[in-house]
Parts: C-alpha cells; structure tokens; sequence
C-alpha cells in the first residue's frame, strides 16, 4: 500500500505542467491505487473478478438491481463489491445478517442527503444510552391504547381515498397508495382536530422533504436537496404549532387522539424534573423520522398488497370470508376484532416477507468487526440482505410461493422460521412503527376487500420489479376498481 501510495505522489511531482493528458495520467494511477486498496481489503473473500474504477457496481445496482442482487448472491453467503470506491460487503446468510443489524459498531447508512435533511438529531443517528433513552420514551406511542387511538383515523382516511378512486374507475396504485399513505401518516401523528389547511400543508412540505433523500446531495440554493432543507424548516415551524395546541388540549385533559397527543400526555405525566427541557426539539426531530421511515416503505407494501391480492383470489375470498363473519354488519375495525382475524393477519405477514419494502439496509462499520468468520475492515460499507433472508435455502418453506396458510397455527413458520423474517430488522434499531405499519396494511386490505372488486391491468414488463428506493413494480400496477356490496 504504501509503495503505491508514494508512486501517486511521484507522478504528481513529475506531472506538474497540468493539461489533459497529466489529469489522464493522475486519474489512472489514483483509479489503480484505489484498485489495489479494494484488492487488499477484499483478501481471500469471493466477489467479482472487476469492479470498474470510481463507480464500481453502482449503476448495476441502480438501474438492475435483481441483476446485481442474483450476480452477487452466486459468490456465496457473503462476498465482497464496490460501489463508488467504497469496499461493499454483501451478506445475503440471514443468521450473518441479523448479526450486522446487531452490531452497535455497523451504524444503519442512509443517503448522503438524509443526514443533512433530517440533522444529527434523527433516531437513525443516535446510539448508546441516549439512543435507549429515547426509545424507552417512545413505548407509550406504540403501546395497544395509542394503537386502538390511531385506527379511526387510519379507517376513516383509507375509506375517504377508496370513494374518490371508485368515482374514477381506475388508477395507478402506486401514485395513489401514496397519497393515500401521506393522509394516513399526517393523521396519525398530527391528528384530525389539527385543522385540514394545517395537515396539507404538513403534507406538502414533507412529499418536498422526501425528494431530497435520494437526489444529488449538493446544497446550493435551487437544488433538490436545498428545496428539502428549506421544506423541513417548515415542518419544524409547522409541528411546533401542532404541540403548543396540544399541550393546552392535554393541559385541560382532554383525550389523546394523535400521536403528538400521547407524547405531550406522556411529559405532562412526568415528574417536573424529569422532563426532558428539549422535549418540542425531540418530539419534532423524531417526527420527521417517523415520516421518512414510514412513507415508502408503507406505500411499497401497500401496492403489493393490490398487486398479490388481484393475482391471488382465492387469498381475497378467504380475507373476505373472514371479515364478513367477524364484521357481518360492516362495524368499524377495531384491534379485538382484528387479532381474531388470524386469517388476514397471516396475509399482512406474508405480504411483508415475500415483498420485503426495504430489500436491503445498509449499514457502515465505525470501526473493525467481524460478520461469520470475515474481519471487516472499518468504514466498510456492508448490505445486509433482507430479501436473500426471506428467500434463503433452509428457510421459509418453497419462499418462492405467495402462501400465507405458512403462518398458521399447524405449520407456525413464523417461530421456526424466525430468523429468516427480517423485514422489520432487528436489534437496536429494529423498526418501531411496526404494528402501526401491520394495522395500516390490515386497514387497507380489509377495507379494499370488502368494499371494492379489482383487476389488474397488465403492461408489458409492468411487473418488473424496481428499486424506488423500496420495491415496487415497474408500472406502479395499474388497475380498474369498482364498488362491490358488502358481503362473504
Ligand atoms: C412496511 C412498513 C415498514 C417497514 C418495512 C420498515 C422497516 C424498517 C427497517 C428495516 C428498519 C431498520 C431496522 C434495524 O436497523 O434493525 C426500520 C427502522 C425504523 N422504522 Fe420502520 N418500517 C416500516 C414502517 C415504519 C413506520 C410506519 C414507522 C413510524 C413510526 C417506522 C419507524 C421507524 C423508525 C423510527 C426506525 C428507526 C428506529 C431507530 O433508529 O431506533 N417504520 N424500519
């Protein structure tokens, strides 16, 4: 290394009259020194035998990703890549993967522009104790009571979209899951007694937000990822708003309906002095990553959900089936009602494993550790992958199969399977929103179901799947949707 280190020097030193062939000659000796670095790193592990110089594997994984996805899987439970001169470790073993979500020192990498749009103070980004303090603050968010607080909301926005769909006839799941899921979230945590003028306002900024995440991370006034910074600064303005207002409901006792709501009760409840002073900058700070962890990835279940029950009737006639003896008079869901609908729970679940949103989460190493057997040289960049742990040999049996009865009281894959079911993650930063995502897609599917007939309307490669920066299919899945009388 250090021999090819000091040869770049040299050429610089000798290469000192500038011109295009000097910066030839510069880029080619710093393309084969980041080469030999990558080849030093990557030892004995399998991977492909040429990375290209600089970008590496990045356009394969942008553009094809299953492609890139089945290329490295062939080199085995864990291989090395490079994407953008950075050494990638590939691990596609669900035990090594669950290992690398474990790891206090892999910290979860998201864009280059997240950090800078959702600041330090995102959960994302906060370890150790103050990372565990701050979960712990979380719970009362999560627990049954705000769970049940939530549904209506949740209900009632997902009713409202599937009547304005039904007077068009058709749509694209994909643009209109989307819209629908931004109403849902903006009710959830801000609530229906913030006014509508206030949520759409909420609403707009944050579609404006999520656009920074996966564009150019330059910040110059006009780009995309200015606009974002600029939209999140109104979201601080506009949610702090949102807590004054409910400080003075939950002062005066009334009862929580939002999210916002059982964390302002959750302070007052607390002692004088163990409130936390920052609590609005906390509460704010952890609201715009509730919004970025749950907008595309819930919008990517939720177009699956259209797409694999259209494909799969006879999945709907049982959801059906089910809902109508449990729900005979169309009665609002409720969390009794729907934790006896084992049935549609198992399609929620099967849903979730055989189209995992977040296909891979990558994670970067601050310092050296070690995944199985392999030493892991520091600041590596390592992709744990979610989908090869849902479809990985030994696992959930015939993967390839939409087969929701896998999660049923005989067969139980979802105990002896457990380790493979990585779609949430696992270890410190395991998914928090989880039941809220699962009741989403319940709310959703149950509603679809039984107030709705769809089919899918097929284009040609429509189906592909696509990376966006979750999964969805190509065409965004097209279909015509009608109003069906409430029945079996
Ligand atoms: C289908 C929908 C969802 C999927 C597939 C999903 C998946 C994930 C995954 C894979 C992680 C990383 C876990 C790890 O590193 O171990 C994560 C983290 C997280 N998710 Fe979700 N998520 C979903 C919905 C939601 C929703 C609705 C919320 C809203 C509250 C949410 C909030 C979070 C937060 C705050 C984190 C970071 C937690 C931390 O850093 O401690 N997610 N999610």
């Amino acid at each position: 290394e250090t021999k090819v280190v000091s040869s770049t020097n040299k050429s610089s030193s000798s290469c000192q009259g500038g011109g295009l062939k000097c910066t030839v000659q510069k880029l080619s000796t710093f393309a084969i020194h980041q080469q030999y670095i990558l080849y030093q790193k990557k030892g004995s592990l399998p991977g492909p035998s040429f990375v290209p110089p600089f970008v590496g594997m990045l356009f394969q994984l942008i553009l094809t990703p299953f492609d890139f996805y089945q290329n490295q899987e062939k080199y085995g439970l864990i291989s090395w890549t490079s994407i953008l001169n950075k050494f990638v470790l590939f691990v596609v073993d669900a035990e090594m993967t669950r290992q690398v979500f474990k790891e206090e020192n892999a910290k979860l990498f998201l864009s280059l522009g997240a950090k800078k749009i959702l600041t330090e103070k995102a959960i994302p980004y906060i370890e150790g104790v103050p990372h565990r303090q701050l979960r712990k603050q979380l719970l009362p968010l999560f627990t049954i009571r705000a769970l049940s607080s939530y549904l209506p909301i949740q209900e009632a926005i997902v009713n409202e979209n599937i009547q304005s769909w039904l007077k068009d006839g058709k749509m694209n799941a994909r643009n209109q899951c989307r819209d629908l899921n931004m109403m849902v979230s903006t009710g959830v945590f801000v609530g229906s007694n913030t006014d509508k003028t206030m949520r759409e306002e909420i609403a707009k900024n944050f579609f404006i937000m999520n656009e920074g995440f996966l564009c150019f991370p330059i910040d110059l006034p006009g780009t995309t990822l200015r606009k974002a910074i600029r939209a999140r600064e109104r979201l601080v303005e506009l949610f702090t708003i949102v807590i004054e207002n409910s400080r003075k409901r939950m002062g005066q006792g009334d009862k929580p309906e939002s999210l916002i709501d059982l964390w302002v009760e959750y302070f007052l409840s607390c002692d004088e002095s163990e409130r936390d002073e920052l609590s609005n900058d906390t509460i704010i700070y952890t609201l715009l990553s509730f919004m970025f962890a749950s907008q595309d990835a819930l919008t990517s279940s939720l177009v699956w959900t259209v797409r694999l029950m259209a494909q799969h009737p006879d999945v709907l006639a049982r959801v059906r089936a089910e809902q109508f003896r449990l729900r005979p008079s169309n009665q609002k869901l409720n969390l009794e009602v729907m934790r006896e609908a084992t049935y549609t729970r198992q399609v929620v679940n099967e849903i979730l494993r055989f189209r995992p949103p977040a296909v891979m989460v990558p994670h970067e190493n601050i310092e050296e550790i070690k995944v199985g057997d392999i030493v892991v040289p520091k600041h590596s960049l390592i992709l744990p992958s979610i989908w090869s742990a849902h479809f990985q040999d030994g696992g959930f049996k015939d993967p390839y199969n939409f087969d929701p009865d896998r999660f049923n009281s005989e067969r139980k894959e979802e105990v002896s399977c457990a380790k493979n079911y990585l779609v949430f993650g696992a270890g410190p930063h395991y998914c928090i929103g989880r039941e809220l995502a699962k009741n989403q897609i319940e709310v959703f599917l149950t509603q679809m179901a039984m107030t709705t007939n769809w089919e899918h309307v097929p284009t040609a490669g429509g189906d592909e799947i696509i990376f966006g920066p979750t999964i969805f299919p190509k065409d965004g899945c097209n279909i015509t949707i009608n109003p069906r009388n409430y029945s079996a």
